[in-house]
């Protein structure tokens, strides 16, 4: 296996002064191609911090980020726009659409950002992406007349559209009624299980529980790491009990 991602002996800092605090503390960590792992830790921990690093959306002050044996942080801000957009995918809690366009435009606005050319294989692999994510009948709809869930699977295909090696989730769940937020992790364990890598910063036990590997943060250095198996939906209140458990042990 290879790592999709790396960071290595990362610090990032925020303020200047007395003001100025280490919110990222010579962090190491990796996602190897097709893992799924993802991120706990009490409030301001650093969680997105991380995230937004490891995604070449923040600069770290010290360290490294390597992409697919690309180093983001020495790139140029072109070439790390242009493997954000084609090598990864992003999804928040709430999801970012332009108004005046609807959700099928919306999705496919990344990848035809990119090739112009290819606007009809854009479109065919958007519909089945809405088709796998359940949402294919709300093509046309304006992004007002969707919920809050089919808002954010329809994210998801954005995220999905230049068939990323990693989809980096920051809460992805976190804005969801308990309903919407199953539908997102089926959407997410599929995904991971068609060799998408996968890592989501999550406060929510049942979103971690769908991962293979949970780091837990604290104070901006990885204070645990939880191993689990690749997802299966009978092994869930197993998996469940692994993390409330290791939770209840870090006082989460
Ligand atoms: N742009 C910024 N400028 C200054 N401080 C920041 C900035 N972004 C984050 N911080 C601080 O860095 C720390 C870590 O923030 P971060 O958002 O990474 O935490 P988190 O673990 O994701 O928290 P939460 O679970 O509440 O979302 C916090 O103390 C936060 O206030």
């Amino acid at each position: 296996m290879s790592k999709v991602i790396l960071g290595e002996n990362i610090e990032k800092f925020f303020g200047e002064g007395k003001e100025k605090t280490k919110v990222l503390d010579n962090i190491t960590v990796s996602v190897e191609e097709g893992e799924f792992v993802s991120v706990m830790g009490p409030s301001g921990s650093g969680k997105s911090t991380l995230l937004f690093a490891l995604g070449g959306i923040d600069r770290v002050d010290k360290g490294r980020i390597v992409f697919d044996g690309n180093e983001l942080s020495a790139g140029k801000e072109k070439k790390l726009s242009d493997i954000r957009r084609t090598g990864m995918g992003f999804v928040f809690q709430q999801p970012t659409m332009l108004k005046n366009l609807n959700l099928l435009d919306n999705i496919i606005l990344p990848a035809v950002r990119q090739d112009r050319g290819r606007i009809e294989q854009i479109t065919k692999r958007a519909l089945e992406l809405m088709r796998q994510a359940g949402i294919e009948e709300l093509a046309k709809r304006d992004i007002t007349q969707v919920s809050g869930g089919q808002l954010q699977r329809a994210g998801i295909c954005r995220a999905l559209i230049n068939k990323p090696k990693i989809v980096f989730g920051d809460e992805p769940t976190g804005a969801l009624n308990s309903k919407s937020a199953e539908t997102i992790m089926e959407l997410f364990t599929e995904i991971n299980q068609e060799g998408t890598a996968v890592m989501l910063v999550t406060h929510d036990a049942r979103v971690a529980a769908c991962s293979e590997r949970v780091l837990f943060l604290c104070d901006g250095k990885v204070v645990s790491e939880l191993r689990l198996s690749k997802y299966k939906e009978k092994d869930m209140k197993r998996r469940m009990e692994q993390v409330t458990g290791q939770m209840r042990v870090l006082g989460i």
